[in-house]
């Protein structure tokens, strides 16, 4: 069957607490030189190929929305309309975040971080409204009603606030025949790949996406995907996936 629609998924480049490795979530850390690259990779990877967009969603957070920047930079598409909210956020990591992957696993076992980074549905550690990470006191959730703050979250729970904004103006935008990116994080598009993939709750266990290399759905009438495939070789993608699985380990 020949594809109705195309969609193109780009989680951001490395970001500084990527490289030092801390739990990251709703932080808004820069990236770093070597994120930058990865983005601009992105970008040209996705011109040899040809492809294109024509609206562009992403996050309220910088390394998503500067990765999307080079992606466009490369693509001569700086005038494309770009949509930026916060469910597609990055997962919040409550009390953990900041904190180190690999010393947090030397604390509490690979198995616990393993639960807590990857699980469908064990959140890890809640922050408290008096936390001074805690996001309601950031000017640019000042809209967002206090209780759609989230003091941590599940991957059950990013999937549950990302999906309102897919059906509300994601899929409208595909429908309308539109070409569309989306630039977001590991989680975040963890939660969207459940989704269109339809994966169990154990399958998504196993899914690490990799730094800036676009991940291209191909879609159906009714956004029923058809195909994906990463826009880089096997085993690029391989060693970068193995990369972020392996964040999570004690040294
Ligand atoms: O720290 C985070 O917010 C995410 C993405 O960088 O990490 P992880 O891969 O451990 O879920």
């Amino acid at each position: 069957m020949a594809a109705e629609y195309t969609l193109v998924l780009v989680r951001h480049g490395e970001s500084e607490w990527n490289k030092s490795n801390q739990f990251t979530g709703w932080y808004d850390c820069d990236l770093t030189e070597k994120g930058v690259a990865e983005a601009k990779f992105a970008g040209k990877a996705l011109k040899e190929k040809g492809y294109t967009f024509d609206v562009a969603f992403t996050s309220v957070l910088k390394r998503a929305i500067k990765t999307l920047y080079f992606v466009q930079d490369e693509l001569d598409l700086h005038w494309l309309p770009v949509h930026r909210h916060w469910r597609l956020n990055e997962r919040h990591y409550g009390a953990l975040q900041g904190l180190n992957k690999a010393e947090t696993a030397e604390k509490y076992g690979n198995e616990q971080v393993h639960i807590w980074r990857r699980s469908y549905d064990t959140p890890p550690p809640a922050l408290t409204p008096d936390d001074e990470r805690w996001a309601g006191r950031d000017k640019r959730y000042a809209d967002l009603d206090s209780s759609c703050v989230p003091a941590c979250e599940c991957l059950k729970d990013t999937v549950a606030r990302v999906l309102p904004y897919w059906y509300d103006n994601i899929v409208p935008a595909i429908k309308s025949g539109k070409r569309v990116v989306i630039s977001a994080h590991g989680n975040s598009l963890r939660a969207l790949v459940k989704y269109l993939d339809n994966m169990t709750d154990d399958a998504i266990l196993a899914l690490n996406i990799p730094t800036g290399i676009p991940l291209v759905y191909k879609l159906d009438k009714d956004l029923k995907p058809l195909e994906h495939f990463y826009v880089a070789d096997e085993e690029k993608v391989k060693a970068a996936m193995d990369k972020v699985a392996n964040q999570g380990k004690a040294k």
